[in-house]
């Protein structure tokens, strides 16, 4: 079934590149900014983490909608990067965000990002992830420097930002890259279309 023109797309972020890669999509969505309390416990693995954080963004928009008894699906969405099985979320201030850098430059790490869709009327859930491996170049310490005050890791996971200025310190990646830029769009089109909304249809 394709219900297209009667639900309307919610995406829970605040995230401007979320919107973006949203919008490539072409099909039409508002934006609601969820205020979810991010804390997990320590023991949790990434997949975990993501999946649960996404659908806690979700669930704090879905919270505020359902009562209106709207035809939906809110979306959200949630990534952090995993080095040595350590999670590493944003950066707090300039000197994290290098002492994140001198971690990662020369090594493999894990980007993993959770997406919840939730049915606003029926209440259906979807919960996913997707995992990407990334291999960012040796970097010296003034060519970190450099990057952190580009300003560019600040608001980023792991300090960086693929799509960007970033783009210049990785050597590879082995998996989807919207996965690393925070929304996953084949994974996120296929739970869609599972819940009935096709991205590829005839006008
Ligand atoms: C590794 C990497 C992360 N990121 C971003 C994606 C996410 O916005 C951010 C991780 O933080 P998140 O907590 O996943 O998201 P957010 O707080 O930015 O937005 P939301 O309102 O949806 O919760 O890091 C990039 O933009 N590029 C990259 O290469």
């Amino acid at each position: 079934m394709n219900d297209n023109s009667t639900r309307r797309i919610i995406l829970a972020s605040t995230s401007p590149r979320r919107r973006e890669l949203l919008a490539s999509l072409r099909i039409p969505f508002d934006v609601m900014a969820s205020e979810a309390d991010e804390n997990t416990p320590d023991d949790w693995s990434p997949d975990r983490i993501v999946e649960s954080l996404a659908l806690r963004k979700a669930e704090a928009v879905y919270g505020r909608l359902a009562d209106a008894s709207q035809a939906g699906i809110v979306l959200g969405s949630d990534t952090v990067v995993v080095l040595d099985s350590e999670v590493l979320g944003k950066p707090v201030d300039e000197e994290d965000a290098a002492g994140m850098l001198s971690r990662l430059q020369g090594r493999e790490h894990l980007v993993y990002t959770g997406v919840a869709c939730l049915d606003l009327l029926s209440g259906a859930r979807l919960v996913r992830h997707s995992v990407t491996r990334v291999k960012m170049k040796a970097l010296s310490p003034e060519a970190i420097r450099a990057y952190v005050k580009s300003g560019e890791p600040a608001d980023k996971a792991g300090a960086y930002g693929i799509q960007g200025l970033g783009a210049t310190i990785v050597e590879r990646i082995d998996g989807d890259y919207f996965t690393v830029v925070g929304l996953p769009l084949s994974m996120l089109s296929d739970m869609l279309s599972e819940m009935g909304i096709e991205v590829l249809t005839d006008p």
